[in-house]
């Protein structure tokens, strides 16, 4: 009976550690009423549960960096393999639209403008809905910058993280699985606690985790700010206004291998007022909040299982998380799924 547990409970830890419950049947508590004809009675709900799924983790929502994440559905910071990204961004989107199909809350289309001085268009458009390349006369009337020369509008998704993980969490609950609060020092010390298959999924911890130095920080800062009045998000080179469900996040600032999370005043101030330039509408704002965090950047995503051992690795999603979050944990099922087979075969031999 191989003990499953998974190091981590931001999105990719949570959505992860549910994936496994959901597509390996005997990760989750299954209830069978068993009716027997010869008695013509049926037992009590019996539950099966076979591999109990763990999460460990120091800190859990509202209190890790995806919860400070805007919830934009787009690729961001995260130089990994374009196809890749997008295979994982689709499968993500795919799961965001059965997440609203079945009414939960902070998930939901959004449409709006991103603006530039280059004309580039990205390749992950292509998952995008309503997409429209501005023409000179509408750059003209949506343009708000002399550096705006370039932009398009397009129908992308929010998904609120605190909610989502908070819906994830109760779900994962319900299948059995349970949660450990502790901080891990060496992922060495996992092995040692028993666990078949280790998943870890701790963003920028597994620097000093795992001793990866090649995910490292990209400082974040944000505003929450409330003004029904705007219905669209807009991006440009430097600044956006995302929307959630009933706030906008105000953004944003990118500083690689910043460690500081001291939110700046003066910064909060330039935020607001560079994008209240992009949308006038905001001056009528209430600000809600400030918020910084580290996106855990890396050059690629690192997804993979450790050869003959039996660790998988899921971080380093940079920008980029809550955009990737179901397409990397339902690609770490796979190789859960591979290493249970390889320790059934080795343990016949
Ligand atoms: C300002 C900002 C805005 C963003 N906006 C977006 C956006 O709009 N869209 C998007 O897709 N992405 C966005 N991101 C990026 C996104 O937040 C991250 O990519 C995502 O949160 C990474 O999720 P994760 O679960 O891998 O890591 P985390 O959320 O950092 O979770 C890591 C978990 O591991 C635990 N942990 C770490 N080390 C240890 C240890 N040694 N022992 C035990 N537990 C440990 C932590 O406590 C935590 O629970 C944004 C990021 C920032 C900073
Ligand atoms: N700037 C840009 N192209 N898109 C907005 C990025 C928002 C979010 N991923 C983040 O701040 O990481």
């Amino acid at each position: 009976m191989p003990k499953i547990v998974v190091l981590g409970a931001g999105i990719n830890g949570i959505s992860t550690a549910l994936a496994i419950q959901e597509s390996i049947p005997k990760c989750q508590v299954i209830k069978q009423r068993m009716n027997l004809s010869v008695c013509v009675s049926s037992y009590p709900d019996v539950q099966f549960q076979i591999f109990p799924v763990t999460v460990i983790s120091d800190r859990f929502s509202p209190n890790t960096t995806s919860d400070v994440a805007a919830g934009l559905i787009e690729p961001y910071l995260c130089d990994d393999d374009v196809d890749r990204i997008i295979k994982w961004t689709r499968t993500t989107i795919l799961r965001i639209q059965e997440y609203m199909a079945g009414g939960h809350p902070g998930a939901e289309e959004q449409s709006g403008y991103y603006l530039s001085s280059v004309k580039s268009i990205p390749k992950w458009l292509e998952v995008m809905k309503n997409v429209h390349i501005l023409s000179e006369k509408e750059m003209k009337e949506v343009a708000k910058r002399p550096e705006h020369k370039f932009g398009f509008f397009y129908t992308t998704w929010y998904l609120e993280p605190t909610a989502y993980i908070k819906w994830e969490t109760e779900q994962f609950l319900k299948n059995g699985g349970q949660f450990l609060q502790q901080k891990i020092n060496k992922i060495d010390d996992v092995s040692k606690m028993g666990y078949d298959v280790i998943v870890n999924c701790t963003g920028l911890g597994s620097r000093e985790m795992v001793g990866d130095k090649e995910v490292y920080p990209t400082r974040g800062q944000v505003l929450r700010v409330e003004c029904p009045r705007v219905k669209h998000f807009l991006i440009d080179d430097e600044y956006y206004a995302l929307l959630n469900e009933n706030t906008i996040t105000l953004g944003g600032t990118q500083d690689r291998n910043q460690w500081n999370t001291t939110i700046n005043p003066i910064l909060s101030q330039k935020i607001f007022e560079e994008n209240c330039r992009n949308i006038p509408s905001l001056r009528s704002a209430r600000i809600l909040s400030a918020h910084v965090d580290l996106r855990p950047t890396r050059g690629t995503v690192r997804l993979e299982a450790e050869p003959n051992g039996k660790v998988i690795h899921n971080y380093g999603h940079g920008g980029s998380g809550i955009t990737l979050h179901w397409g990397c944990a339902m690609e770490c099922v796979n190789l859960v799924k591979k290493m249970m087979l390889e320790e059934k075969k080795n343990s016949k031999i």
